[in-house]
């Protein structure tokens, strides 16, 4: 069950507030998701991730696939009971990350066959698989199998014609998944996915067509692949605003603050990216006034938190008082470059904690500007601040 009810719409922009009600509960939008691979977001206990506000996350079809496989997750009864997340969960189709296999797939009109990472074995996935691994992991929001449509392949961009060829394949396979998934009679709610590479023209004649099989909700895929900047900011400038108004619209694997706060004025309700929980890992830490790099020794004798302005458990300890408003119990740069330089497992859970807590908090932050009516001077001073520097 999907229902999407569209709150308010930013006068300036195609910015719009809403709420979405799904099986395992509501979400308010615009939303970042965290992304939790195989199972979990990596590092983070549920119970941190309901701490920062975090309403939906994500899973992905082929990582549990592969591993813990489905007799154990039919065990479970799906993804919910055995991760213990009892808020929606997304998860995403397979095809992105079978294309990310490289050489080591062969894709046909049928599916895609490759050996599987972890054991070699020859496997096979289809439109009917893919709904019926989704199926039994009991995601809220099922994604529709299809192909990525790469920007360049080895230095060769991706002509017009290798893109419309591509995006036609990801329509049929959109038929074939919206079959399968009535056929198994899933409660939750499907979404298809608009492709057609870098040509506007290709965009728009895929979204005609998936609007015209009425999914619940739709998303933006192919870009994020590689491409020069200004080429997605034109894809997202083009296609999200012209998918229906009263539908959720998910850019996927987008991106940088800057680009979610992009993406939602371009009319995007929900994003998801790596960056927040791998940058994390690799001691990048995201903050109102820009990024730092705990691994500069700039920060080795610094008291302040990562970002003076943040209640995470990070920057402001259990009272959740940030320093700026004089709150003194979270850890200062200091520790956390000394847990960067050894190498201590804590380092990447407190970045982790304090990068998803700040993603989140910009999206909570981007709902109540537009509760407000607020949401240009919002994007201003978003932008002097970000410009400010740590
Ligand atoms: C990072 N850039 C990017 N990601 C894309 C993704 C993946 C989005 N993230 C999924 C989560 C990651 C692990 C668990 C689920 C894409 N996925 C699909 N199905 N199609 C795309 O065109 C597609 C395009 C994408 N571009
Ligand atoms: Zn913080």
């Amino acid at each position: 069950m999907l229902q999407f009810d569209l709150l308010k719409t930013d006068p300036s922009s195609h910015a719009r507030r809403g709420t979405l009600t799904l099986n395992h509960g509501v979400v308010q939008t615009p939303i970042f998701m965290p992304v939790g691979t195989y199972g979990t977001v990596k590092g983070v206990m549920p119970r941190s991730l309901h701490e920062m506000g975090a309403q939906i996350i994500l899973g992905n079809t082929f990582h549990l696939w592969m591993r813990p496989g489905l007799d154990i997750m039919k065990g479970f009864g799906g993804l919910h009971q055995f991760e213990k997340w009892d808020k929606p969960i997304l998860t995403d189709s397979g095809g992105f990350q079978v294309w990310s296999l490289g050489e080591m797939r062969k894709i046909t009109e049928e599916g895609v066959t490759f050996a599987s990472p972890v054991n070699g074995d020859k496997l096979f996935m289809s439109p009917e698989v893919s709904m019926q691994i989704q199926t039994i992991l009991n995601s809220d929001i099922v994604m529709q199998l299809d192909e990525c449509t790469p920007y360049e392949t080895k230095g060769h961009l991706t002509t017009e014609a290798e893109a419309r060829k591509s995006m036609e394949m990801s329509r049929r396979w959109a038929v074939r998944s919206k079959d399968e998934f009535a056929r198994l009679e899933n409660p939750n709610a499907l979404f298809g996915i608009v492709q057609g590479g870098m040509f506007e023209n290709l965009r728009q004649e895929s979204l005609e067509a998936l609007v015209e099989m009425d999914f619940p909700g739709y998303a933006i895929g192919g870009v994020s692949v590689g491409e020069p900047k200004e080429q997605m900011l034109q894809i997202m400038a083009h296609t999200p605003h012209r998918l229906p108004a009263h539908k959720p619209r998910y850019l996927m694997g987008v991106g940088t603050p800057e680009d979610l706060v992009q993406g939602v004025a371009d009319g995007v309700d929900m994003f998801d990216c790596v960056m927040p929980t791998r940058n994390a890992r690799n001691g990048t830490v995201f903050t109102r006034f820009g990024d730092l790099k705990l691994r500069n020794a700039r920060h080795k004798n610094d008291p302040q938190p990562l970002d003076t302005s943040c209640t995470c458990h990070a920057c402001a300890g259990a009272s959740g008082v940030s320093w700026d408003q004089g709150g003194r119990d979270g850890f200062s740069r200091a520790y956390m470059h000394h847990l960067d330089r050894c190498g201590e497992m804590l380092g990447p859970m407190l970045t982790t904690i304090h990068n998803l807590h700040y993603y989140l908090n910009l999206m909570r932050e981007v709902r109540e500007s537009l509760d407000a009516g607020q949401f240009s001077q919002f994007r201003a001073q978003f932008k002097s601040d970000r410009a400010r520097g740590v």
